[in-house]
């Protein structure tokens, strides 16, 4: 009965079939798959569960946002960023280019559809992959829609969901309380005393910004944190790593790194920020934790303008109360505590991705799984990491279908010569 159920399900559901590869995401990750592809001439189909592309840099930063990385370690495939783009493109300069890698490759995307799950059918050898269709706000019932394909690549990314930490008492506490991903400026926070939580990039970002809207930050530093410099002698302290990775092996180009920070930045944990005993690099590689690549925030952490506090224990009507037993006023809360991959709520029946939503195989291995599955845009290494993914998954695909293709025709052809001769 339960087969006669799912059958009816399936004919309430619009059925379509997917010439090509389906790719879940138009991120930056998903476009560049999409782009390689269109090199390779496969067809595709991208669903995407927001109304634009890049959602993650539109809908969820705020307005000071630059990359962090210099300009080449962020472009996509086949297509680089403008000759008068800055060494470090602003939010909107990055959008702009996404839009034109889009256009450009005439990517079109699917908007408004969200894939609820996915699943290999082994008896026909396709993914199904069922949808909501139309946009997330909208009240009443969605129209479904369900997808078969050969091919399935992942590209929703590693900043999907908000990791909201339960904090005892934040009900009581009264005031605003944001994820940073809802933080655009600082301006709505003038005066006021304002709890950053976390102390990622996001958080000394966040905290910055508020320094300059004339608002009183204090900020969360639970455990430890790397603070590297953007700068080191004048050049991107991530392109000198990426340099000297090429002569030397992780551990030492480490040592040379917080050499060099501690030359800039001075002993930050004087500041109350205590640095991890792994040495940044390794710690991002071991356990994707990114240093903070610092565009002012310690100096303002040096004058006292942005406050270092220990963790918190609980929240009060307009207050915070510390570990250290300490209670300070709180006008609002901003969460910058990060992100988390969404693959486990919707893709089943395969263990190619880990209990966080991570492949299980990390970098270089995490970009083919079996059956046709594929996952670009998750190996903890930025967006450069997200094109190495995309050109060796388009390459993959192309192979396989350039070989069906060419099956297929002869196929036709003596078909043809066959119904010719009778
Ligand atoms: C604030 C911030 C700044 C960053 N700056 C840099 C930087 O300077 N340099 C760098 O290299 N990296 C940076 N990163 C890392 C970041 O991960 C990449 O920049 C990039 O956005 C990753 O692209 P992506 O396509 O993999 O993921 P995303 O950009 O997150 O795109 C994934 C897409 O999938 C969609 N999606 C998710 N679930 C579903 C579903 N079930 N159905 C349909 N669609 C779905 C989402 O709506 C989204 O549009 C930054 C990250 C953040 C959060
Ligand atoms: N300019 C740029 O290019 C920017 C890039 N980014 C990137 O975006 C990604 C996400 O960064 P971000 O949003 O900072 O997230 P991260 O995951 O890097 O940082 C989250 C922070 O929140 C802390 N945290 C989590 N839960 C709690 C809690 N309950 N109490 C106190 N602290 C808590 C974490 O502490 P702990 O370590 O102890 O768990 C950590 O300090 C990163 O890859 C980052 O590099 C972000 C902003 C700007
Ligand atoms: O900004 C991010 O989140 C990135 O993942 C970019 C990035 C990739 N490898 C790094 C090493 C050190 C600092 C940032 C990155």
């Amino acid at each position: 009965m339960a087969g006669l159920a799912e059958h009816e399900n399936l004919f309430k559901r619009r059925c379509k079939w997917v010439n090509g590869p389906l790719i879940v995401g138009a991120g930056p990750s998903g476009l560049a798959v999409a782009a390689c592809l269109k090199e390779h001439g496969v067809p595709f189909v991208i669903l995407e569960r927001s109304s634009c592309i890049a959602s993650l840099w539109q809908n969820r930063t705020y307005d000071r946002l630059k990359l962090h990385l210099p300009k080449q370690f962020c472009q996509l495939p086949k297509l680089p960023f403008p000759d008068d783009f800055p060494e470090y493109p602003s939010k909107n300069q990055f959008i702009d280019y996404l839009e034109s890698y889009a256009r450009h490759f005439q990517l079109n995307p699917q908007f408004d559809e969200t894939v609820l799950s996915a699943k290999y059918d082994s008896t026909c050898g396709m993914w199904r992959v069922r949808t909501a269709v139309g946009r997330r706000q909208a009240v009443g019932r969605k129209a479904e829609a369900e997808y078969i394909c050969q091919w399935l690549v992942v590209a929703t990314g590693e900043n999907a969901d908000c990791v909201i930490p339960e904090m005892e008492g934040l009900e009581k506490f009264g005031g605003w309380a944001i994820h940073s991903s809802d933080y655009r400026s600082g301006e709505a926070y003038r005066g006021k005393q304002v709890l950053v939580v976390g102390c990622g990039n996001s958080g000394m970002e966040v905290a910055f910004d508020l320094c300059h809207h004339n608002a009183f930050p204090t900020m969360v530093v639970r455990d430890s944190v790397h603070v590297l410099p953007r700068e080191t002698l004048g050049r991107s302290t991530f392109e000198l790593a990426v340099s000297l990775m090429k002569w030397l092996p992780l551990k030492m180009v480490d040592r040379v790194l917080l050499a060099l920070s501690w030359m800039t930045l001075g002993n930050i944990e004087k500041l109350g920020i205590k640095r991890p005993s792994q040495g940044p690099l390794e710690l991002k590689n071991t356990q994707g934790k990114t240093p903070v690549l610092d565009i002012g925030a310690l100096s303002k952490i040096k004058s006292g303008e942005i406050k270092v506090v220990p963790g918190i224990k609980r929240f009060l009507h307009g207050k915070a109360e510390l570990v250290d037993h300490t209670i300070i006023d709180v006008d609002s809360v901003i969460l910058a505590t990060g992100y988390r991959s969404n693959v486990h709520s919707w893709l089943q029946g395969t263990d190619f991705f880990n209990k966080d939503g991570f492949p299980r195989h990390p970098f270089p291995n995490g970009w083919k799984g079996s059956s046709g599955l594929y996952a670009v845009g998750f190996t903890r290494r930025g967006l450069s990491g997200a094109s190495l993914d995309a050109v060796k998954i388009a390459e993959d695909i192309g192979r396989v279908w350039k070989e069906e293709t060419r099956q297929a025709k002869h196929i036709i052809a003596c078909h043809r010569r066959c119904t010719s001769q009778n």
